[in-house]
């Protein structure tokens, strides 16, 4: 665990008497795609929200590489290098691909992105969201606004935008909704190359998404992980099966 760059601890979180996150303790290792799994109301958003800092826990703890990051806001993880990126998007229709990346998503996450812009200079920006750009292979669709692209091209200019930030960890919500089988094929690519930049907390349905990807998957079932470990290991766990791998 000492060499997580993410970890949660004993996260709890109730609402009334629904336990929506129930003891969960889960890390992201350098290098790695961290798969978190379950059926719908398991608490995977909840998780994610008490990760990236928009609702508070009311127990355990949340490290970012090894410092309690539990009580700060959303702004100051995402300075610290936790690149969320969002299960609805939230881009500038109007702005251009390139003004997306540049001015970071402000306002997002509190200001998170804002802040760290203006620590940059104004050419770092610019450098930097070129290269994020190009890396998620919209270089040819740079000078074009947002609302002009397609779904699967929105979906990587989100990661673009996290990538500009040179992230510690990338936090994803559900990355492929909504990608047909040719987009999620080229959303998988670049996750599956991207992990070396930073390692991937993964909340995806899309199960040959997380197949492909996953060197570890964590099932949640009603607030609680019931099965952590490697994909092989997982599939094979029977309780995970009967909860809701079925007969995959
Ligand atoms: N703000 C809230 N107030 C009350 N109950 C909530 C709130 N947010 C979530 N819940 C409940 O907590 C449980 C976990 O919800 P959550 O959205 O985290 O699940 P999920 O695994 O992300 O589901 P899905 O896969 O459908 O997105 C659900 O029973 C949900 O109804």
């Amino acid at each position: 665990m000492s060499d997580a760059v993410l970890s949660t601890h004993g996260l709890r979180k109730s609402f009334g008497a629904l336990l929506a996150t129930d003891g969960v303790s889960l890390d992201l290792r350098p290098g790695e795609i961290h798969a978190v799994i379950g059926p719908n109301g398991a608490g995977k958003s909840t998780l994610i929200a008490q990760i990236c800092g928009s609702l508070a826990p009311d127990a355990g703890q949340v490290r970012l590489d090894g410092i309690d990051v539990t009580a700060a806001k959303p702004a100051q993880r995402a300075r610290r290098g936790l690149a969320r990126t969002f299960q609805v998007s939230a881009l500038a229709m109007e702005d251009t691909v390139l003004e997306n990346v540049t001015l970071g998503a402000t306002g997002r996450d509190g200001g998170g992105y804002g802040l760290l812009r203006r620590a940059l200079g104004r050419g770092d920006r610019h450098d930097r969201a070129l290269a994020a750009i190009d890396r998620v292979g919209l270089g040819g669709v740079a000078d074009m606004p947002a609302a002009a692209l397609s779904h699967g091209q929105r979906r990587l200019l989100e990661v673009a935008i996290a990538l500009s930030l040179a992230p510690r960890a990338f936090v994803m919500d559900e990355p492929m909704a909504g990608l047909g089988g040719e987009g999620s094929a080229e959303l998988t690519r670049l996750l599956d190359a991207l992990r070396t930049e930073a390692p991937i907390l993964l909340v995806e349905h899309d199960m040959d998404a997380v197949f492909a990807l996953a060197d570890r998957i964590s099932v949640l079932v009603a607030g609680r992980v019931i099965a952590s470990g490697r994909v092989d290991e997982v599939r094979a766990d029977r309780q995970v099966r009967r909860a809701y791998l079925g007969d995959l």
